[in-house]
C-alpha cells in the first residue's frame, strides 16, 4: 500500500522532524509513506493578497496530486472520528492521499474532491502538529487492522 502526506509547507528543517521520521519508520512496516511538502512563489504572493488568494493558489499546488486514490482530507470542519473509524480509512486501500492545507485551509471546491474530510479534533493545528498527529493515527490505525497491541 503506498501513502502520501501532502501539505503546503516550505522545505525546510522543524523541531518536529525527528518525531515524523520515526513514525514514518514504524509505519513503513505496513505500507510505503511518502511526505510531501509543496510550496511555491505563487503562494508566498498570494499569502500577501488575500486568504482567498491564499486557498486557490494551494489547490493549484495540490491539482496533480488528485488522482488515482483514496483521496482524505484533515479539515477542522470536517467529521470528527475516532481512531477506529481512521483505521478504515485504510483498510483495503491501494493508494491513500491525506491533505493538510496551508495557513488559510482549503478552498470550498477542492474540499468536494476529498472521498473523505475528517477532523482531528475541535481544536486547530498548526500543519507541522496536525503531520505528526496524522502520523500517530496512521501508525495507530495500522495496528488496529492487525490487532498490534501499540493500539490497546
Ligand atoms: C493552520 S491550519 C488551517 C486553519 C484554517 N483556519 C482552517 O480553518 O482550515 C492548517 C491545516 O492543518 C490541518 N488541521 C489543523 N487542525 C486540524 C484539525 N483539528 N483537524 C484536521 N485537520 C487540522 C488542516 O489540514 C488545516 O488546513
Amino acid at each position: 500500500m503506498n501513502i502520501e502526506i501532502l501539505s503546503i509547507a516550505k522545505k525546510e528543517r522543524s523541531i518536529y522532524d525527528p518525531l515524523c521520521k520515526e513514525l514514518s519508520k514504524m509505519i513503513s512496516r505496513f505500507a510505503k509513506i511518502e511526505d510531501i511538502e509543496l510550496f511555491n512563489k505563487d503562494v508566498t504572493k498570494a499569502h500577501t493578497i488575500s486568504p482567498e488568494a491564499s486557498r486557490e493558489a494551494y489547490s493549484k499546488l495540490f491539482a496533480p496530486h488528485v488522482v488515482k486514490s483514496f483521496n482524505v482530507i484533515l479539515h477542522p470542519d470536517g467529521k470528527l472520528i475516532d481512531s477506529y473509524e481512521f483505521s478504515k480509512l485504510l483498510d483495503g486501500k491501494i493508494a491513500v492521499k491525506f491533505f493538510i492545507g496551508g495557513a488559510y485551509g482549503f478552498e470550498d471546491e477542492f474540499l468536494k474532491k476529498g472521498d473523505s474530510i475528517i477532523s482531528l479534533g475541535n481544536i486547530t493545528m498548526s500543519h507541522k502538529i496536525a503531520k505528526v498527529v496524522l502520523l500517530e493515527q496512521i501508525y495507530r490505525g495500522f495496528s488496529i487492522l492487525s490487532n498490534h497491541p501499540y493500539h490497546k
